[in-house]
């Protein structure tokens, strides 16, 4: 899992560092990260770094300050730098000398908008941990004649560093470079589409950040956890999941929902309701009965999609909330509970619940969002002991204990009809293997974000489209977990072997391995990504990570 941490979290770790090391370290360890994706960069997508023009926005704080150094350090790479300074008297004063020292310019007032709209590359240094609310109006007015791509300096100038809500101007970023960790802005609401590609620079904070704030999955670890029959295993022993969806006007979403725990794992599927003819002609291979209390045995329901909000729809729901199994919540379903919250007495105490409402069916159940989705899905968690999946383009899945993850789609390609649908009948089958139900809500979403991109390949999709895709996403994620492991034995055999020929061989193995995960992921995901609209400016395949001198 990657961590994300709050900017508190991230101020509390630079004050502990700040005091071991000397003043400005970490100041120039960060502009030199900056520095050194800008000339990768401009070499990469203009042929050359010398003379090439780069303009530095630059504000009253230390993110303005970065910016100076960087500008400093692409000085020495002989790149025509000019900075426009927004608050020319509080501008970070040893970043400008340092600036000026190695020969860049610096501009004010009226003569901003030129060098802007001239640029080939800008850096936004204009605020970073500091912002409050949407950029300034002068900021906004310069920001507006940019043209050329951005390299936003930690985070893009106008996103909540903390919530990643964007009200009103922003930057939007081919490229953010950070510092130690990354931020909430960069993974949440508009602020992850603001931010582009998100570089990690090493600046020596990770011992002093404690416990993440938030966590993303990596594909590796959900292939690692996918559930897959072993030797000893039948259709039972992987789990049962019940479908308890559709209805004579909405067969479709039962379908949907029914197909993808066909695809998710081995397991049984019966499916329960009015769409049962629909469903069989569709999977052979589900059981189907015409109401839950017939369905027999299952280890997990999946309860809403398409149900309607009608006498049947309310039996079904009160049925499986008493059933005593986990229960996957959606879409009907959620309404039902908003409408009528009496309806939870149904539920079998500690029986684990997974809401998935969009932000109209979470204002029904808990009021409105908010900018704070974190905050609004660990409330709703909270209230209804519940794991809580709210989606978005962010989606983000908060437990009742407190752990919260984020998942980053790396398109919007799902965001079409029935989507919803084949998330709810993934994330059932999870929870019918005995997963954990917040992780089972996390990997789902993962699964499902990477189906649509393969799917899509960059044309529209219908839910269809997405569920076919299905396997080929578990077979992607589960290809890095084997990747990735292979990668760590090698490692393992090149350290226990102290001769340095099986050291190099370890590696050898290790690089091989993780570049065949990175090829294989980026067949599908990059192809489908890189045709985005920063597609000339994503800088090259790599872990993100920058080190800085
Ligand atoms: N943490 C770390 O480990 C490290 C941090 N480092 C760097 O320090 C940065 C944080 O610097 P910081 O605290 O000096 O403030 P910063 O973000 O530059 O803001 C400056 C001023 O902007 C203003 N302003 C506010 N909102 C605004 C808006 N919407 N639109 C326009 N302007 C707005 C507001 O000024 P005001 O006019 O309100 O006084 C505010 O005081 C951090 O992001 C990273 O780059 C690295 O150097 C090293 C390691
Ligand atoms: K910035």
């Amino acid at each position: 899992m990657q961590g994300v941490w709050t900017v508190d979290h991230v101020r509390s770790a630079e004050e502990r560092v700040m005091a071991v090391v000397p003043a400005g370290t970490l100041m120039r360890r960060a502009a030199f990260g900056v520095a050194t994706e800008v000339a990768g960069l401009l070499a990469r997508h203009t042929g050359g770094v010398a003379g090439r023009r780069v303009a530095l926005l630059v504000g009253a704080g230390n993110n303005g300050g970065d910016a100076l150094w960087a500008g400093a350090f692409l000085r020495r790479r002989g790149v025509a730098v000019t900075a426009v300074l927004l608050a020319p008297n509080r501008a970070h004063p040893a970043g400008l000398a340092a600036l000026r020292r190695a020969g860049g310019r610096t501009v004010t007032g009226a003569a901003a908008g030129a060098v802007v709209a001239a640029a080939d590359l800008v850096v936004d240094g204009i605020v970073g941990l500091s912002a409050r609310g949407p950029l300034r109006p002068d900021a906004a007015a310069l920001v507006d004649r940019i043209t050329a791509p951005v390299v936003a300096v930690d985070l893009p100038s106008g996103v909540d560093p903390d919530t990643g809500a964007v009200t009103g101007p922003a930057v939007r970023a081919a490229v953010t470079v950070t510092f130690g960790c990354r931020k909430p802005g960069h993974v949440l609401a508009a602020g992850a589409t603001c931010s582009g590609v998100v570089r990690v620079v090493d600046i020596g904070l990770g011992p002093e950040l404690g416990e993440p704030d938030l966590v993303l999955l990596e594909p590796a670890e959900v292939g690692a956890a996918w559930p897959v029959p072993g030797p000893d295993d039948d259709k039972y022993t992987q789990g049962v999941t019940g479908i308890a969806a559709g209805s004579a006007a909405f067969p479709g979403a039962a379908v949907l929902a029914t197909g993808a725990a066909v695809h998710a794992t081995s397991g049984m599927v019966r499916y329960a309701g009015q769409a049962a003819d629909a469903v069989r002609a569709r999977w052979p291979e589900t059981v189907t009965t015409g109401a839950v209390a017939d369905a027999g045995r299952v280890q997990a329901w999946v309860v809403g999609p398409g149900l309607g909000t009608g006498k049947a729809g309310t039996e079904a729901l009160t049925h499986v909330l008493g059933a005593g199994v986990p229960v996957c919540v959606d879409a009907d379903a959620i309404t039902l509970l908003a409408t009528n919250p009496g309806l939870w007495d149904a539920r079998e105490p500690d029986t684990p619940v997974v809401l998935t409402p969009h932000d109209r069916e979470f204002a029904r159940l808990a009021g409105e969002v908010g900018p704070d989705r974190v905050a609004a899905a660990t409330r709703a968690a909270s209230q209804f002991d519940a794991v809580v999946l709210l989606k978005g383009h962010s989606t983000v899945v908060a437990a009742p204990d407190g752990r919260v993850l984020v998942d980053r789609a790396g398109s919007a390609w799902p965001a079409t009809a029935g989507s919803g649908d084949v998330l709810t009948g993934l994330i059932g089958s999870l929870l019918a293997a005995g997963m954990d139900p917040w992780l089972a809500a996390g990997s789902a979403c993962l699964v499902h974000g990477l189906a649509a991109e393969l799917a899509a390949r960059n044309a529209p999709i219908g839910a269809s489209a997405l569920l076919d895709a299905v396997p080929d996403a578990i077979r992607a994620v589960r290809a890095a977990a084997g990747a990735s492991m292979a990668a760590g034995a090698s490692m393992a055999a090149g350290a226990s072997t102290a001769a340095g020929v099986g050291a190099a061989a370890g590696a050898s193995m290790a690089a091989g391995a993780s570049t065949a995960a990175g090829v294989s992921m980026a067949a599908g995901v990059g192809a489908a990504a890189g045709a985005g609209a920063v597609a000339r400016w994503t800088p090259a395949a790599g872990d993100g990570s920058v080190s800085a001198g």
